[in-house]
C-alpha cells in the first residue's frame, strides 16, 4: 500500500534546497511516506534577490508560514537562525534536529588562516555580529583588518575572494557544509573568537499545531540537547530585543572541561554530560565596546527552563549596559 508523499515546503536557494533534501530523506525514513518537495515562490526571482537583500530572510519565513497556514504544505524546513523569535500560535517546532557545527569561518585567498591576513586586510561581512567580534579580536590582539559590508547569498560572498575584491569573507561552517563546498573553509574561527547567532547551525522543522501525528512522526527527528540549546539562545536574544540583524552572539554547548569528541552532544558515546554553558555578546560594530557573558549550570530539562536561563544571562548583559550597544543595525 502506497501513501499519500508528504508535501515539504521550501524555498528554491542551494542551502534551502539542500537543507530540505536531507530532512526529507529523514522524514521518509522516520514514516515511511514518500515526500515531496514543493517549491513555493512569492515574488519573481529578481524581487526575491532583492528582497533577500533589503528585507534580510525574514520575508522567506513568513511566505513559508503563509504556505503552511493555507494548507498548501504540510511542513517547512528553517535555518533555526533565520526564524524570528515569536511563535505563531498555529504553527509548532515540530523538531529540532541534531546541530551541525555551530561555528563561522573564513574563505580566504591563498588559503590563509585569520591571524595571517596581511595588514589592511578586508574581510567581508554584512553581519554586526561578525564585524564587531573580528574587530575586537583584531583590536586586543594587534590585528589590521577592515571588514566591509556585503550582501548577497553563499556562492556571491565567496565569488568576492575568487575574483580578488576581498582578501576573506566570513560564513557559517553549517551553510557551507550542506550545499557541499566545506573544503573551501580555509580557517575556522573559534567560538572563543567569534559566538555564532543564536541558533546558528541548527534547523526548525515546523507544522500546523493541529497535525497532531504529523508532530509526534517529526518529533522523531528531534534531538533534545539541540533543542534546549537553541531555546536559551533565542530567549536571550528575545530578553535582549534585539533583531536578527543585532549584534548578538549566543551559544549553549557544553562547558569546556567535556571532551571534544562530545561536545554538543551529551548523549554521545553513553556518556551524560550534566552541564551547559551558555554564552552571550553584544558588540558596537567597531569593536571598541563589548559586553560578554556566560553561565554554566545544569543541562536545562524543560522549555521553561531553557528559556529562563537565556533571560537571567540577558538580564545581566542588560545591566552592564547591553541596550547601549546595540543602537547600530545592519546598513
Ligand atoms: N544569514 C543567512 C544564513 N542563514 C543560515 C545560514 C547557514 C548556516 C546556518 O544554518 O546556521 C546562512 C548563511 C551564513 O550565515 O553564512
Amino acid at each position: 500500500m502506497t501513501e499519500k508523499a508528504l508535501r515539504l515546503g521550501t524555498r528554491r536557494s542551494r542551502l534551502a534546497m539542500a537543507q530540505s533534501g536531507q530532512v526529507a530523506d529523514a522524514v521518509s525514513q522516520v514514516t515511511g511516506r514518500p515526500v515531496e518537495l514543493v517549491e513555493i515562490t512569492t515574488y519573481g526571482d529578481t524581487s526575491r534577490e532583492h528582497l533577500a537583500q533589503i528585507g534580510g530572510t525574514g520575508v522567506f519565513v513568513t511566505a513559508l508560514r503563509d504556505a503552511l497556514l493555507r494548507g498548501e504544505v504540510d511542513f517547512a524546513v528553517h535555518s533555526l537562525k533565520d526564524l524570528p523569535t515569536s511563535q505563531p500560535e498555529e504553527l509548532v517546532l515540530a523538531a529540532v534536529p541534531v546541530r551541525e557545527d555551530p561555528r563561522d569561518v573564513i574563505v580566504a585567498r591563498d588559503a590563509l588562516k585569520f591571524t595571517d591576513l596581511p595588514r589592511g586586510a578586508r574581510i567581508g561581512t554584512g553581519s554586526p555580529r561578525r564585524m564587531a567580534q573580528l574587530n575586537a579580536y583584531a583590536r586586543a590582539h594587534g590585528l589590521d583588518i577592515e571588514t566591509v559590508p556585503i550582501r548577497g547569498n553563499v556562492d556571491t560572498r565567496i565569488g568576492y575572494v575568487r575574483d580578488g575584491g576581498l582578501d576573506a569573507v566570513v560564513l557559517a561552517a553549517a551553510g557551507l557544509n550542506r550545499i557541499g563546498r566545506g573544503e573551501e573553509v580555509t580557517d575556522f574561527l573559534s567560538v572563543d573568537t567569534v559566538l555564532p547567532a543564536p541558533g546558528q547551525g541548527a534547523l526548525a522543522v515546523e507544522c500546523p499545531a493541529d497535525r497532531a501525528e504529523l508532530i509526534a512522526a517529526l518529533a522523531e527527528l528531534d534531538d533534545p540537547f539541540t533543542r534546549v540549546a537553541v531555546t536559551a539562545e533565542r530567549s536571550l536574544l528575545a530578553a535582549l530585543e534585539a533583531g536578527c540583524s543585532a549584534p548578538v552572539g549566543a551559544l549553549a554547548d557544553l562547558p569546556p572541561y567535556a571532551a571534544p569528541f562530545e561536545r554538543g552532544n551529551p548523549h554521545a558515546d553513553g556518556q551524560i554530560v550534566k552541564e551547559m554553558r551558555l554564552r552571550g555578546v553584544v558588540g558596537t560594530t567597531d569593536g571598541s565596546r563589548m559586553v560578554q557573558l556566560s553561565t554554566t549550570g545544569p543541562v536545562p530539562e524543560t522549555h521553561d527552563q531553557a528559556t529562563t536561563l537565556g533571560r537571567q544571562l540577558a538580564a545581566e548583559m542588560l545591566a552592564q549596559g547591553a541596550a547601549g550597544l546595540m543602537g547600530e543595525r545592519a546598513q
